[in-house]
């Protein structure tokens, strides 16, 4: 999915929010054109460049927040005090990039664990890949705020109602932490 539809998708609710996880190979390239198509978060792969932060900082001057995303393979440790510090949003994915309907790995949880161990809550820290109603206290437990949920939301028989779920879940977390 490109700037255009992206464009199209704007056009047709011009309210919505829209996080662009790009799976690309060089994240700058196309920083503008998603900024013009609407794009409100823009999240990049920390393995397709060699320094994250000249990316960051041009996707902040073309006026949105950046998201750095680390795939299975790469360790918390990949993500620096200062990647951090200048990202908006970390995603870390529990599972490979590149198409919806995979199995979730619990295993990438310890990642988001060890980033908020670390550097704390001033950051979202969102999770992807093949998370629904079961798995969801997990996700929310281990210190992420921010789900993707493509499969367990579009194949429901009540879409709302599991997005009611993956909420509460997280709310109740975030609620209890605040105590
Ligand atoms: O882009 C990706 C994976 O590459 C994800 O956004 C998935 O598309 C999420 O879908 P489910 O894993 O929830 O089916």
């Amino acid at each position: 999915m490109g700037a255009p539809v992206l464009s199209c998708v704007k056009k047709g609710v011009p309210e919505i929010f829209m996080d662009c996880h790009m799976m690309v190979e060089d994240p700058i390239k196309w920083v503008p054109a998603v900024a013009e198509a609407g794009g409100k978060l823009y999240t990049f792969h920390l393995e397709a460049v060699s320094d994250p932060l000249p990316v960051i900082k041009h996707i902040h001057a073309h006026g949105m927040r950046a998201g750095l995303a680390i795939s299975p393979q790469t360790p918390s440790s990949a993500i620096t005090q200062t990647a951090w510090d200048a990202a908006d949003m970390i995603l870390v994915m529990t599972v490979h990039p590149g198409k919806g309907g995979q199995k979730f790995m619990p295993e990438c949880l310890d990642k988001v664990k060890e980033l908020r161990e670390k550097y704390g809550w001033d950051k979202d820290v969102e999770v992807d890949g093949g998370i629904g109603p079961g798995n969801i206290c997990q996700c929310a437990k281990a210190g992420s705020n921010v789900i993707v949920a493509g499969t367990s939301v579009f194949t429901a028989s009540n879409p709302s109602d599991v997005i009611g779920q993956l909420r509460k879940a997280v709310d109740d977390v975030i609620a209890e932490r605040k105590k």
